[in-house]
């Protein structure tokens, strides 16, 4: 089974359902729809819950929206500002929905 990590703050979130995407670079958005995924922390690798891929869509971070922010459960100044951080200049990424299973 493919594997992801979220940072551990995103855990609380992702297990209630509250996140239902993420926004990744190219490198770590090797899954496809219906992937099942084991979820675990950046931080400690410990895992916390898998996930079903729903699907993979290209999307560039000047076109980020509310709906995006909605769906990671932020506003969208705090998502931009969580991507400026991880991937600091990258304008493609591509967003990953997820189910948890
Ligand atoms: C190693 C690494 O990059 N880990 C990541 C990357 C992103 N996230 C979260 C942060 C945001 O909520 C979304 C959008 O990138 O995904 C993460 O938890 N861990």
């Amino acid at each position: 089974m493919k594997n992801i990590t979220f940072y551990g703050r995103f855990e609380a979130d992702i297990l209630a359902g509250r996140k239902t995407i993420t926004l990744r670079e190219a490198s770590d958005a090797d899954f496809a729809a219906g992937d099942q995924v084991r979820v675990s922390r950046y931080e400690d690798d410990v895992f916390f819950c898998n996930i079903e891929i729903i699907a993979i869509t290209p999307v560039q971070f000047a076109v980020l929206n509310d709906q995006h922010a909605i769906q990671e459960n932020m506003t969208l100044a705090e998502l931009k500002q969580v991507i400026s951080e991880i991937y600091p200049g990258l304008n493609e990424l591509f967003m990953i929905e997820f189910r948890l299973l």
